[in-house]
């Protein structure tokens, strides 16, 4: 019986993964926007020696903005391919993608502004 996981198989998986990642903040505007905003962030969570939990949060909400943004980004991709022409379900598949990051970012706003405004507040 072969071994039940192929290995060489995964990490071609992960390299494949790893372009992907790599495509995303390298040509798409929105996704190098969130990596801008993702690494002013960390500083800031550096600077103000963010405690445990609030680093699983900040890191919880720069993950899922970063997800959502390829997410969006693969249906993109995939309407334009299926119908570059204008329809208006590909419309709505597009305008919907883009909702979802926007919930996200929304999300991650807040979750940003509940932890750093009292960090900010004290510095004056
Ligand atoms: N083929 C299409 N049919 C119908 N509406 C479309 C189509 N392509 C784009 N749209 C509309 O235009 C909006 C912007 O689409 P677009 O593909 O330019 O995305 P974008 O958010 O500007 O991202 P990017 O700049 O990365 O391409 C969509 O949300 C949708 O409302």
């Amino acid at each position: 019986m072969p071994f039940p996981i192929d290995f060489r198989k995964a990490l071609r998986s992960f390299r494949y993964a790893g372009k992907g990642i790599a495509d995303l903040f390298i040509f798409e505007n929105n996704a190098r926007i969130h990596l801008f905003v993702a690494i002013a962030v960390l500083g800031a969570g550096f600077y103000f020696r963010l405690s445990p939990t609030e680093w699983a949060l900040i890191v919880t909400q720069i993950a899922l903005v970063w997800a959502a943004e390829a997410f969006n980004t693969a249906l993109e991709k995939l309407a334009d391919a299926v119908s570059p022409e204008y329809h208006p379900l590909i419309k709505s598949v597009k305008d919907l993608a883009a909702g979802g990051v926007l919930i996200v970012a929304i999300s991650a706003a807040i979750v940003g502004a509940l932890i750093f405004y009292p960090k900010l507040l004290s510095l004056f």
